[in-house]
């Protein structure tokens, strides 16, 4: 059910959210010469990513990272996992994709830093992973974190994924996925993409949103077509959110050119930080129900 019953925890867990650490990992990501998933420089941001998340999990025994391997290309998706506690069969998935591009013909030695996309939606779920591990959160659903490959090479790292969970028939409650959350285009803060989404879970978002974070201001939009992994759960028939920076006419124009820098997004966090806020009220409230 989409209840909004855990104040307390989410209460206590939100205020730990920093933009200054988002702001590193965006830095630390962009820095790589690109993330394309067939470079040695898209292969390395993956095995970065692992080692980042490893370092979080710490030795927590309820805690896992793995690398998700492709078959037909060498950039791996990173999957951690927090196993729920009395209701662990059914699964939340928070995702971003950890690939960039500068479009047709990216390759070994391109430049293609993508800060906003998607280092910043990779960045807003780092900081979610380190304030729910540092604070000791046990959710008693078992929660996912993932960045995929080669997203934008049209969606391929989270379809293998996706196409796996459904064979498996896993039960996947929900999926969040944060594409460009810092480049904030418009005067509204969080735009709820309706296309190739789900609308109950786009409600409960909207409703977390008013109930945590006031002071922000929720709009709707669309693509228009699968814009990001958000799509490939869809398209399995889980239900499947799409938090957005902007709206569809705003939105970020350097995106997949070189010029897809912090800078280009001003410098800051701030922005992408209001997505890690609603990214751990969204873990925190679905990942706390019991079976
Ligand atoms: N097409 C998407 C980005 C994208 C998504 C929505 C909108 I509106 C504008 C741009 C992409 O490149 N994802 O990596
Ligand atoms: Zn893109
Ligand atoms: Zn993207």
């Amino acid at each position: 059910s989409y209840a909004i019953d855990n104040q307390a925890a989410v209460n206590q867990l939100l205020p730990q959210l920093q933009d200054s650490n988002i702001l590193g990992t965006i830095q630390s990501l962009s820095n790589y010469q690109n993330r394309f998933y067939t470079t040695s420089h898209g292969v390395n941001a993956s095995n970065w990513i692992a080692a980042q998340w490893k370092q979080l999990a710490g030795n927590r025994g309820d805690v896992a990272v793995e690398q998700f391997a492709h078959a037909s290309w060498p950039q791996k998706s990173v999957i951690l996992t927090i196993k729920g506690t009395d209701n662990s069969a059914e699964t939340i998935v928070l995702g971003g994709h950890l690939d960039s591009t500068v479009g047709s013909g990216t390759g070994e030695s391109s430049r293609a830093p993508g800060a906003d996309d998607d280092a910043s939606g990779v960045a807003s779920l780092t900081e979610v992973i380190r304030v729910l591990l540092a604070g000791n959160y046990q959710p008693r659903r078992t929660i996912k974190f993932m960045a995929y490959a080669a997203e934008e090479v049209g969606l391929r790292g989270s379809a293998d994924i996706a196409k796996r969970f459904k064979q498996q028939q896993a039960k996947v409650v929900g999926a969040l996925q944060l594409d460009m959350t810092n480049y904030q285009g418009d005067a509204q803060d969080i735009f709820l993409f309706t296309d190739y989404t789900n609308a109950a879970q786009n409600t409960f978002l909207a409703n977390l949103a008013k109930t945590y974070l006031p002071s922000l201001k929720v709009g709707y939009s669309q693509c228009g077509y699968a814009c990001s992994d958000h799509a490939s759960w869809n398209a399995q028939g889980y239900a499947a959110s799409f938090p957005f920076e902007s709206s569809f006419n705003n939105s970020n124009p350097y995106i997949h050119s070189r010029n897809d820098t912090l800078a280009s997004s001003g410098n800051q966090a701030k922005h992408a930080l209001k997505f890690s806020q609603l990214a751990l009220a969204y873990a925190v409230e679905l990942g706390s129900d019991g079976p």
